[in-house]
C-alpha cells in the first residue's frame, strides 16, 4: 500500500464554474477525498457532474476556488502521470491498435513498455483477442473498455472516470464491477467516478456524493461501509439495499 493511504488525495475548495452563456454548472463545492478510496458522484442529468470531474482533472479551469491533487495542481499531477482519466468519449487514437494506444499512454507518461501488464489489462476489460484491433473496428462499449484499460496502464494514483460503463452491456458491466475494484485497492488508487446507476455506485464505491440539480452542490454524502471483495449477489444484501435507499431518497428529494 502506498504511504499516501490515510491522507487526502483530492482537495477541492470553493470550486465553482459557469459555462459560456451564463450556465452555472458547479456552485462553490468543498470536497476532500481520502487516498485509496473510491467515490461515486451521482446527480440528475445535466447537473454538472462532468464539469466537476473536468475541473478536478484540470481539463477545465474554475471561475473560483482550487483543486489540489496529491499536493499538486491538477495540471502538474497530469504531467507526472499521477492522474488518469477515462471519459464518455473514449478518444483513442484511431491509427493505433488497442495495444498501441495503451503503449502510447505509457510512453507519454515516460514509463517503460510493460507488455505483460498491458495485455493483462486488455484481457481484464474483456478485450482478449482485440489487442491488435484498431478503434474503428470496435463497438462503442469496447472502445470505452479500451479507454479504461488505457487509464489503468500507467498505474495512476488518481483515477477519474466519467460514466466509464455508459455504453457497456449489462453482463460486461457486472464483470468490470467485479474485476476493477480489486485492482484499484491493490494499487491504493484514489478513484472518483460519475455514474447514473445507484446500484453501480453502491457496488463500486466507499462513498457516494449526491449532487443537486444545476448548479451542482453536495446534498448528501453517504458512507458505503460494505466489506470487500463485494460478492456478485451484493444487491440481495440488506446493507446494500439500505445504502441504495438513502441515495435514492437524496435524489428524490431534489424533484
Ligand atoms: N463547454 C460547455 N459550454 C457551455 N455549456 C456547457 C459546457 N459543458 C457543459 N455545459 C452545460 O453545463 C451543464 C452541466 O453539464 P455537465 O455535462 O457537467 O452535466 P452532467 O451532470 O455531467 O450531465 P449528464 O449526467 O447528462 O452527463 C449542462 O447544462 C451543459 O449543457
Amino acid at each position: 500500500m502506498p504511504d499516501s493511504i490515510g491522507s487526502e488525495a483530492i482537495i477541492c475548495t470553493g470550486l465553482a464554474k459557469t459555462h459560456p452563456g451564463g450556465i452555472e454548472a458547479v456552485a462553490p463545492i468543498d470536497l476532500r477525498l481520502m487516498a485509496g478510496q473510491t467515490t461515486a458522484l451521482i446527480g440528475p442529468s445535466g447537473c454538472g457532474k462532468s464539469t466537476l470531474l473536468r475541473l478536478i482533472a484540470g481539463l477545465d479551469q474554475p471561475d473560483a476556488g482550487q483543486v489540489i491533487i496529491l499536493g499538486m495542481t491538477p495540471e502538474k499531477a497530469r504531467r507526472r502521470a499521477a492522474i488518469s482519466v477515462a471519459f464518455q468519449d473514449p478518444s483513442l487514437l484511431p491509427w493505433l491498435t488497442v495495444r498501441g494506444n495503451l503503449g502510447l499512454a505509457r510512453r507519454l507518461a515516460r514509463q517503460r513498455p510493460d507488455p505483460v501488464r498491458t495485455l493483462r489489462l486488455i484481457e481484464l476489460v474483456g478485450l482478449a483477442g482485440f489487442a491488435d484491433t484498431r478503434p474503428a473496428a470496435l463497438s462503442g462499449g469496447m472502445r470505452q473498455r479500451a479507454a479504461i484499460a488505457r487509464a489503468l496502464v500507467t498505474q495512476p494514483q488518481v483515477l477519474l472516470l466519467d460514466e466509464p460503463f455508459g455504453a457497456v452491456d449489462e453482463l460486461t458491466r457486472r464483470q468490470l464491477a467485479r474485476d476493477l475494484p480489486p485492482l484499484w485497492q491493490e494499487a491504493g488508487t484514489t478513484t472518483l467516478l460519475v455514474t447514473h446507476s445507484i446500484a453501480e455506485a453502491v457496488t463500486l464505491s466507499d462513498r457516494i456524493i449526491v449532487l443537486s440539480s444545476r448548479p451542482a452542490r453536495i446534498v448528501a454524502d453517504i458512507d458505503v461501509p460494505l466489506p470487500r471483495p463485494r460478492p456478485a449477489d451484493l444487491a440481495e444484501d440488506a446493507g446494500f439495499r439500505a445504502i441504495a435507499a438513502k441515495a435514492l431518497a437524496a435524489l428524490s428529494a431534489l424533484t
